[in-house]
């Protein structure tokens, strides 16, 4: 296995890095970042939180503006960010915002042309955790967040994957993707028109449906403009209630969609995950 280092920034007493690597899974280059808390060493393996961006975004709007290394240092957590698609010249991509390049929505395609680069559900259950986990001083202790888009996508594989991960969180997540603009529109491209294929990456449907629950902690701001016609928590809610499943949801009134709101709550959601990664 071979990556290539990008970059190296001392923060908090630990290293903020980025790399690029070519991914089987994928079949392109990609890159992503990762934070290593001052705890981790050469004999010391630290357990990691996997964080899922949304739209538009690379590996760097989490790391550059949540203004999570202070906590992770204290917490003794690493964090690790994937690219949000495939990337290159040769990758299907569209002219809008929310589908191709910038918008993989953590789905496995099965529809050309998308089918060739866009796998990252598996590229971020499988290939990037056995990546990490072999050449970083970072334990198989899991647990996985994201915003919107990403909120979605940390959802999903923590539900699909409740023995790999300890613990999931969401921000402002597209909350039931077979019922909103957002979702319709990616899941249609990448996996067609037949919507019971589209039923494993919905999160308000595998809440509904789950018997093994993974804790989970999901904040959303009351005043996101997406609030409405993409997001939709309260079907999350009705969900876990069908369910049982012990899901924590706020609404924090006069909270928009950006990293604003992340970067307030942010500690929360760190301590939370530290609770099951710590144990
Ligand atoms: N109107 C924006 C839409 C893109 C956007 O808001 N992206 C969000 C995630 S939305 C759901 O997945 C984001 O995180 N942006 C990056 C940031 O650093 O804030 C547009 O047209 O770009």
């Amino acid at each position: 296995m071979t990556i290539e280092n990008i970059s190296c920034n001392k923060s908090f007493d630990g290293w903020h890095k980025q790399y690029s690597h070519f991914s089987k899974t994928l079949n392109c280059q990609m890159r992503f970042a990762i934070y290593l808390p001052p705890s981790a060493g050469v004999n010391k393996k630290v357990p990691v939180l996997y964080w899922l961006s949304g739209l538009t975004c690379t590996d760097e709007n989490f790391m550059q503006k949540a203004g999570a290394q202070r906590l992770a240092a204290e917490l003794g957590i690493a964090i690790v960010a994937p690219d949000t698609s495939p990337r290159g010249d040769d990758v299907a991509d569209d002219a809008g915002y929310d589908l191709g390049k910038g918008a993989g929505f953590y789905v496995n395609a099965t529809q050309a042309p998308w089918n060739r680069h866009y796998q990252m559900y598996d590229y971020v259950v499988n290939e990037l955790p056995d990546l990490i986990e072999e050449l970083f001083p970072v334990s198989d202790k899991r647990s996985i967040s994201g915003h919107s888009m990403g909120g979605h996508g940390a959802l999903v594989i923590g539900m699909r994957n409740p023995q790999r991960y300890r613990s999931m969180s969401a921000f402002s997540p597209i909350s039931n993707p077979m019922d909103c603009p957002w979702g319709k529109k990616a899941l249609t491209a990448y996996l067609g028109t037949d919507e019971s294929t589209w039923q494993a990456y919905d999160a308000s449907l595998l809440m509904r449906k789950a018997t093994d629950f993974v804790p989970v902690l999901v904040d959303q701001g009351g005043a996101d403009d997406f609030l409405v016609e993409q997001l939709k928590p309260e079907v999350l809610q009705a969900a876990a209630k069908e369910s049982g499943y012990p899901l924590q949801l706020a609404i924090h009134q006069g909270y928009d969609h950006s990293y604003y709101f992340i970067s307030s709550f942010i500690e929360q959601h760190l301590r939370f995950h530290a609770e099951y990664l710590n144990k």
